[in-house]
């Protein structure tokens, strides 16, 4: 899988152009996204600020901050495509987080939709079929290794 990660333009031409280049596009795709794929998502971010709509929460302070905090880990999980064993513990102890602020697993997958809507809008024409299996194995490993903390976290409390 890793030859698939790497051949076909997670790490090689996209991704740090992309973060240096379109901050704003990220953020506003990706969250636009997620929200409309979930509106009852919105919930979930306790916010200091109010949130008169969904556009209001989007552009909230710590909303924003989330979103970087999202691409923080895609940018380490790019930045580590051949070794991505090396963030496990990390990844385990997100999911756990995750678990604890009862974000569902199946929420992850929906970040990941809106990571791959965010690359298609702004890719154009580059963004491929292989281009896009490529994101999805990548990204399905870092949602298999928070999944995985996310269970144990349930398991523990069930204990
Ligand atoms: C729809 C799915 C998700 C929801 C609703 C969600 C929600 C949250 C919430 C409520 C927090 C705690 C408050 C905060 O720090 O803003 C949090 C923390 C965080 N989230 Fe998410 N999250 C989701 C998916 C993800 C994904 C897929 C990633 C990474 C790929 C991620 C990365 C992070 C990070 C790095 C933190 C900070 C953890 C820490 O404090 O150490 N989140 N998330």
């Amino acid at each position: 899988m890793h030859d698939t990660l790497i051949d076909f333009g997670v790490r090689v031409n996209v991704w740090q152009p992309l973060l240096r280049a379109c901050t704003f596009r990220i953020v506003w795709y990706l969250s636009g996204r997620l929200f409309e794929l979930d509106p009852t998502l919105l919930t979930l971010f306790h916010y200091t600020t109010s949130c008169g709509s969904t556009q209001d929460c989007l552009a909230s302070p710590e909303f924003l901050d989330h979103v970087t905090k999202v691409m923080l880990v895609i940018d380490a999980a790019v930045s580590n495509l051949d070794d991505l064993l090396s963030l496990e513990d990390f990844l385990l102890n997100l999911g756990r987080k995750h678990q604890a602020v009862g974000v569902h697993t199946q929420s992850f997958a929906l970040v990941g939709e809106s990571l791959l809507y965010m690359l298609q809008c702004s890719l154009g024409p580059a963004y491929t079929a292989p281009l896009r299996q490529a994101w999805l194995n990548m990204y399905s490993v870092v949602v298999a290794a928070m999944s995985r903390g996310w269970a144990e976290n349930g398991e523990d409390k069930a204990d």
